[in-house]
């Protein structure tokens, strides 16, 4: 395998009406290629600047983001960001934004059948003609993974992106990742606060720290799927990760937003 991303001695800050805030406090980290990266941590500690930063959104203070061995300072063709507050456009359909992007293919028919075949797979198949008003929250988020997806990024950059979907639709965006994954094999770089989503899809999950965050510590989640994530050693795991986010666990799922 070889190193997709490499992030090294990364720092932030931002000044705001209060003074300096330190964000990002020298983060390094590597990601192979085909790997699934969790990254979860305390609300506000700097997760989504971390990730913003590798993705080549913003620009660091000090510190490197090489992908495939070249220095990133914007974002690329290769990386794809879901993020928390959406971009699909308004004025195009479910279809047409599912085009959007796909410019590898020149016919339109084939465009339209990508379109298709990924609006079906996130449980839009009959919505493909609809405009964003006519969708609920939910969905525009599907159509969001949707069209990352449809582009087949070497990167994907998931910021929470099942977070606004209810327990059922989740854990359906969850198994088909993963089915995608297993045919694909992006990179995914993703940020959750759900640690048993974490465990479920990563091959590694990095606990950070409070703001100014840090890398706290690192977990290998060497399960093969599909996981089970009633089986002990998810369980275990799940304890370990809920423990150094300093929340006490308890037998049922928790949340680990602080
Ligand atoms: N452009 C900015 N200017 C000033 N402060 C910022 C800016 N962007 C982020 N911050 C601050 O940096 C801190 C970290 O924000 P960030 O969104 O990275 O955290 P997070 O861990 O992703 O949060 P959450 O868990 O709530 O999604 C917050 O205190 C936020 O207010």
């Amino acid at each position: 395998m070889s190193t997709r991303i490499d992030v090294a001695g990364l720092h932030k800050g931002f000044a705001t009406d209060k003074g300096p805030l330190a964000v990002v406090d020298d983060v390094s980290l590597q990601v192979e290629d085909g790997e699934f990266i969790a990254i979860v941590g305390p609300s506000g500690c700097g997760k989504s600047t971390l990730m913003r930063m590798i993705a080549g959104f913003i620009a660091p203070d000090a510190g490197h983001v090489l992908i495939d061995g070249v220095e990133r300072t914007r974002p690329g063709p290769q990386g794809i960001l879901i993020s928390q507050h959406g971009s699909v456009f308004p004025w195009l359909t479910v279809r047409q934004n599912l085009m959007f992007g796909l410019n590898d293919i020149s016919s339109k028919q084939e465009k339209a059948a990508v379109a298709d075949h990924y609006a079906s797979i996130v449980g839009l198949k009959g919505f493909e003609g609809s405009y964003p008003h006519e969708l609920s929250g939910g969905m525009l988020k599907r159509v969001e993974i949707a069209r990352a997806l449809a582009v087949k990024p070497a990167i994907l950059y998931m910021d929470e992106p099942f977070s606004a979907l209810d327990a059922l639709m989740s854990l359906r965006m969850r198994n088909e990742l993963l089915r995608i994954l297993e045919r694909e094999r992006h990179t995914v770089l993703l940020i959750t606060h759900d640690v048993e989503e974490a465990i479920h899809l990563a091959d590694r999950v990095m606990v950070l720290s409070p703001r100014p965050t840090r890398i706290q510590a690192t977990f290998e989640v060497n399960l093969p799927h599909p996981r089970k994530l009633t089986s002990p050693a998810v369980q275990e795991l799940r304890m370990a990760i809920l423990k150094e986010l300093g929340v006490e666990a308890e037998a049922d799922p928790v949340d680990a937003r602080a």
